[in-house]
Order: structure tokens, then sequence, then C-alpha cells
């Protein structure tokens, strides 16, 4: 196409939220003139599905549970006025803590007050927060946030060490819906403990965000935490940035809550007209149904031209991945449905993987994020008349025009500015773009089976563990073989696992086990030190 029929194109189809100065560009995708009308019944009937969920359908059969998150920010919609109440009440206790906090009325007992925020979380429980925290935050931030996203030491070391001695002014949030997350007890576990370091009492510095009656909120119940707010079943891991996880965080942080909500309620109402067009959450989907033709054989690269959205693609790899990523249909069939997501920022990436992109095997389409405002105020003149956020702009629509010339398709999201309003927004966009794809392939979105396969075979590693230290014990002096280990502890079969579990434990002080031989793995000795 000439530019001149792009241009057309681009007015064609452009689907616009006026109130949000929010617009979705598919003019760079190439759908045929028929191909909305032909996607109509299927849009139709994900409407429909999306419309039962919003009105408290079971849209997740698999764990018997609604799927509420689009009540978080309009309240008046949830099914029941308990619910209703809930969600209003828990916003209104979250700003009635931060305000405590911020005006050292709870303070913590060596200091005079918080200035600083550790969460401790993972998956959907600290990926949202991450991401809202990082776009947002300013030099008015009330609170400065560090997280704790893993089970690694020296991931967990990095973060207290830069908190340093201010641990003694710093609040800990622990954020498990389910409250059983291995990593995330393990990183309260590994808190606790630097916290009696520094001789101060963690229940003083703790706060819970989970299930009710989770282990997690009889946890904190028994040490006597400062707080607990709700998590609740009704919403998924996910798509729960709305609820206390994402805003307990932000509120904390000093960020305007309220704006967040704001934006994604109006990107709601926006994307629940059936106007495929008016639509941008539908017109998204089906055009990710296009790329990959409804199979997910197009990864979605997601190029924001922000440092501030740097985290979007990573927020929305577990949103899309863990929510389409499936391998049977709603029939019970074998799909194997996903799309693939990852990205970075522009114009970074330029001087990356673009090259692949433009040049290499076409197998993506991109998602470029335009913001418009290029900063608070002015900007400097970095040539005559051009400043750096021209550049930015600038290579934006060049590397876009790059990969039309050779055919590489691409969709151009336009917001204003990236406030907490915007935020709210994009969250909410691609939230229920996720929910109307899954309709449109006929997958459940809202379940995720395949993780706990992982989780399982993590605990008979640790079980193997257990039973080789004590075997290591048992033998004293003597090395052995991981295979003569293996044989020992009555499962010869996992010998590869028993060789990388006391290669790990020879590799670490205090773990009691030392390494001998070599130079071969089945060479190798281990004993006890
Ligand atoms: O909030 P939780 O229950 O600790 O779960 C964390 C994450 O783990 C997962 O269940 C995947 O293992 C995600 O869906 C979830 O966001």
């Amino acid at each position: 196409m000439t530019e001149r029929e792009l241009w057309e194109r681009y007015q064609r189809y452009l689907s616009v939220v006026p109130s949000l100065g929010f617009s979705l560009d598919v003019s760079r995708m190439g759908f045929a003139a028929d191909f909305l009308e032909r996607m109509r019944p299927r849009l139709e009937e994900a409407f429909s599905r999306m419309e039962a969920l919003e009105k408290g359908a079971i849209a997740n059969p698999d764990e018997n549970r609604r799927v509420g998150h689009y009540w978080l920010r309009a309240p008046e919609l949830a099914p029941e006025p308990a619910l209703s109440k809930d969600i209003t009440s828990t916003v209104a206790d979250i700003h009635a803590f931060a305000r405590e906090v911020h005006e050292g009325k709870l303070k913590p007992p060596k200091a005079p007050r918080f200035t600083h925020l550790l969460l401790v979380g993972i998956g959907g429980s600290a990926l949202g927060p991450q991401l809202v925290a990082d776009a947002l935050t300013s030099k008015a931030d009330a609170m400065q946030v560090s997280f704790f996203d893993n089970t690694d030491p020296d991931g967990m070391d990095r973060v207290l060490g830069q908190l340093g001695a201010r641990l003694a002014e710093t609040l800990t949030v622990v954020i498990s819906k389910s409250g059983g997350t291995k990593e995330t007890r393990n990183g309260m576990l590994e808190a606790e403990r630097a916290y009696k370091e520094q001789g101060l009492a963690f229940n003083k510095h703790a706060v819970a965000i989970t299930g009710a009656g989770s282990e997690l909120d009889q946890h904190a119940r028994k040490q006597g935490w400062l707080r607990t707010f709700p998590m609740w079943d009704w919403v998924g891991g996910r798509t729960s940035v709305m609820s206390a996880v994402g805003l307990l965080p932000a509120r904390l942080q000093g960020l305007d809550i309220d704006a967040m909500l704001e934006g994604a309620r109006e990107m709601d109402v926006a994307t629940r007209q059936r106007d495929a067009v008016k639509n941008p959450a539908a017109l998204l989907a089906l055009m990710w149904f296009h790329a990959g033709d409804g199979r997910g054989l197009k990864d979605m690269v997601i190029l924001p031209y922000k440092d501030r959205l740097l985290l979007m693609s990573r927020y929305l790899q577990q949103l899309v991945m863990e929510s389409l990523g499936k391998e049977k249909d709603l029939d019970g069939q074998v799909v194997n449905q996903g799309i693939a997501v990852y990205g970075n920022k522009g114009s970074t990436d330029q001087h990356a993987y673009v090259q692949q992109l433009r040049e290499g095997v076409p197998n993506f389409f991109a998602t470029f994020i335009e913001v418009l405002k290029d900063r608070d105020g002015e900007s400097m003149e970095v040539e005559s008349g051009t400043t750096s956020g021209d550049y930015l702009l600038g290579f934006l629509l060049g590397t876009r025009r790059a990969l039309y010339e050779k055919g590489r398709e691409s969709l151009t999201l336009t917001v204003p500015d990236v406030s907490a309003r915007t935020v709210g927004a994009l969250i909410a966009l691609y939230e229920r773009a996720v929910g109307l794809y899954a309709s449109l392939v006929h997958i459940n979105a809202y379940h995720q089976p395949g993780v706990e396969a992982g989780k399982k075979a993590a605990t008979s590693v640790l079980a193997i563990q257990q039973k080789l230290t004590a075997r290591l014990r048992e033998a004293r002096a003597d090395a052995r073989t991981a295979e003569q280990l293996a044989a020992d502890i009555g499962q010869p079969d996992e010998v590869e696992t028993v060789y990388k579990v006391l290669e790990h434990l020879a590799a670490n002080p205090g773990r009691g086990v030392k390494r001998t031989g070599g130079p071969g793995p089945a060479e190798v000795r281990f004993q006890t030190k």
C-alpha cells in the first residue's frame, strides 16, 4: 500500500477512546477487507460470554470460580451487594491505612516514619505492582519501593543491601492470593530474618495481602502483623492489580489509585461496545487472531517508546501467556494455544533485536506504544528545532515503516501520557482483549493448570535432597558417586537429579557436602564435610 492508502486505512479503522485520549491504529495489519465481517459471529459469541462473566457467571469452570476483576473498578456491577461493599470498603481501608503510614500515625518502633516499602510476591502478586511502581514513580513518591519476587538468595541480599539500615523504616507487604506460594514464603522468612538481625520486630513492619484463611493469613494473624488486606477468590492473580494487590502498594508509594481505577473504568466502558472498530479491546483481539491465524503462530512484540513502560512486556507476558497458553480448549480437545510475548522498549531495541524483526524470521507482529507527552515541562533542542522526544517519535515511525516495507505487521497504541489514568486504561484494555481472544479461540483464559506440574516436580526434587542429606550423614566419610547415592535412596533412575542437588549443596558453604573426584559427573564423589 502507498503512504496515501495507509493514511486512508489509518482513518478507516482507527479505534478511539476520546475521554482517555487513547487510540489503536491497525492500519499496518494486513487483514482482508471482509475479515471483520467474517469474524462477527465469533466476536458476538465472545461478547456474550464476556457479558455473562461480568454478570457473575462461573467463567472459570475448572476452578468453579467467578471472574470479577471488572467489578474492582465498577463495584456497582458486582452481582451481589456484599461484593460491592467489600470492594468499596477495601479501597477506603487502603486510603485510610496509607494516610496513617504517610502521616506517621502508624510508625515503625525504631524510626519516626515508614519511608520504604518492600513487596514480597511473585507472578500476578508482583508483576502488576512492579509495572505500576516503575511507570509512575516520581520525585513526589511518599515511599521508595523494592521487591523480592523470587527465591534467589543473592537477589534478596542485593535488595537488603540497598535498604541497609533503612530496614528500620521499611514496611514489608507480603502478597500471595493462595498464601502458600513457596517463593513468597521464602522471601517472607528471609525478610523476617533480616529484620531480626537488625534487632527489629518483623510483625511491627509486616502487612499481608492474601485470601481469607490461607497459610499466610493464619501466619500473619498468629504473629500479630500490622494488618491483613483481602484477596478474593474471584480475582485471578494476573488480573489482580486493581485489587489490594496493586492498590495498596501504589497508594503507599503515593500514587493516585483513584485515577488508575477511573482510567480502567473508562476503558471498560469503551470495550463493552459491540462495534469492533469502536471497541479497542475487540479490535486488538481480532488483530491477534488475524496475525497468528487464531493459533498463535506469530509472537507479540511489545515496543513501548517510553522508558516508564519498560515493564509492560513482562506484565503482559504473564497476562497473555498464562491466560492463553493452554493445551486444551473448552471442549477438552488438544489445541496447544497461546501467543508468545516479549519486548523491551524503543528506541533502545533498534540497537538490539530490531535487525531480526526487519530481516529475519517473520514470526511476529509488533505493538508500538506511542506516548504523546515527552516529559514534564519543556525540552531543550538537541539540534535546531528538534528535541530528544522528536527523535523518539521519529524512531518509532521509522521502525514501523521499515518493518512495513518488509511485510512485517504492526499495531500502534497511542496514549497521551504515562499517568495513573493511562496505566489503568492500558491494563484494562489488555485484560479484556485477552478475555475476548480466549473466547475467539474457545479456551478458558482464567485457569493455569500447566504451572502445577513444575511446582510438583520441584517438591519431589526437595524430597530427594532431604533423603540424600540423611543418607550422606549415615555414610559419613564414605565418598560416594551420584549413581551409588541414587541407588542408596531407592531412586536409581533419579541419578541426574541426585547429581545436580549434590553439586549445588557442595558449591555452597554451610551445607556440609564435599565434592571430590571427576572430571565427569560419573566419577564425582560426594561425602559429608
Ligand atoms: O498470589 P500467589 O497465590 O502467591 O500466586 C502467585 C502466582 O503463581 C501462579 O499461580 C502461577 O504459579 C500465578 O498464577 C500467580 O499469579
